[in-house]
């Protein structure tokens, strides 16, 4: 992940409203393209008793947006692992405003919550308090440890390897053995995640956030390059490593379940679509999605208002599209192609 420091980088410095109303929507940096910044909180629960976080039953509590693909991630695995007994969840408002992440009642916002770990009104609150020099972006997700008050990770990559194996002698028998980063597989898992990081999951911001056409250009046919690749691989394959549902699958669906109705258009990749013409990566989004507990993390309402509406400098009249993509409860159906 790029860590060089951009204007987009400072631009939560300014903590008056003023400020952060000027500068929430800057994410470009002075040559056109769009950097984003690394996270900042960088520690991890572990399962022994004596690390720093160990892992307990209701100590953690995850901050999420249904909006955001990278949140998104931690919300499925907490699912599959069975973790909801053990890590509680609060949604933020799907509007980004000036404020930044606010906290809503779900009367006032169906699927939002109010923050009732640190009653918090917006996500930044949580950054100042675990850190009161934090200057950098306040992004969901948030790892909350209430026992020490403070911030584990705000790094969803590192996050979803936490749930992953540290809470395994907290979830039930079923749970135990589910690995979506098997040791075998460790190696494959980093190299496919690498360039679909690059040039998928934030590739499309890359060219959503890009100031410049060259700077668009690029990073839109390099969406494109690795879709290409990627429906290479799942008219093949069942999943992205094979039969074995995987960490890379799943950072990968984030982004697919948003490609059509969101970033084909608001975004600009628009040079083909899932439903349309990416046949096997339509199959594979249909299975992941049915697998028990995804489909009621998919929240398109706020995933579609959040990008339409808080955008306003690609969107400024806020019209949010009525398309929500593909039916993805219809069959996973494989294509014609190759057996697996
Ligand atoms: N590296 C972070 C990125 C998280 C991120 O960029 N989240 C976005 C939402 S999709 C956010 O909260 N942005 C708020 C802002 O930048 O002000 C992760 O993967 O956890």
């Amino acid at each position: 992940m790029s860590t060089d420091t951009t204007s987009a980088d400072k631009a939560s410095a300014d903590k008056t409203p003023a400020g952060a109303a000027a500068n929430i929507t800057k994410w470009h940096s002075k040559d056109g393209r769009f950097r984003r910044q690394a996270s900042s909180f960088r520690s991890f629960v572990e399962a022994s008793p004596d690390a720093a976080f160990p892992a307990e039953a209701g100590r953690y509590h995850l901050y999420v947006s249904y909006a955001c693909p990278w949140a998104h991630r931690t919300l499925i695995v907490r699912k599959l692992k069975g973790l909801e007994g053990v890590i509680g969840v609060s949604v933020v408002h799907y509007l980004l405003g000036p404020g930044g992440w606010e906290f809503a009642s779900p009367s006032e916002v169906p699927g939002a919550t109010l923050d009732d770990v640190n009653g918090a009104r917006y996500l930044r609150e949580l950054y100042l308090k675990a850190d009161p020099e934090y200057t950098a972006r306040f992004t969901v997700p948030v790892l909350w440890d209430k026992k020490t008050g403070t911030i584990v990770s705000n790094e969803s990559a590192e996050i979803i390897r936490m749930f992953n194996t540290a809470f395994n002698g907290l979830v039930a028998p079923e749970f135990r053995d589910v690995t979506f980063y098997p040791a075998d597989l460790k190696e494959q898992i980093d190299e496919i995640n690498g360039w679909i990081y690059d040039t998928v999951n934030n590739g499309v911001y890359k060219a959503g956030f890009a100031s410049a056409q060259d700077a668009y250009e690029e990073s839109c046919r390099a969406v494109f390059a690795s879709l290409g690749r990627i429906e290479g691989i799942l008219a093949g394959s069942e999943f992205l490593l094979g039969a074995r549902l995987t960490e890379a699958d799943l950072r990968l669906f984030t982004t697919i379940v948003r490609f059509d109705p969101v970033y084909h258009g608001h975004f600009k990749c628009n040079l083909g679509q899932i439903a349309t013409d990416y046949p096997h990566i339509l199959r594979w989004t249909r299975e992941i999605y049915q697998l028990p507990g995804v489909a009621e993390t998919v929240n398109m309402d706020h995933i579609k208002r959040h990008y339409y509406m808080s955008h306003t400098q690609i969107n400024p009249f806020q019209i949010v599209p009525l398309s929500n993509g593909p039916d993805l409860s219809q069959p996973a159906v494989k294509p014609a192609g190759r057996p697996y």
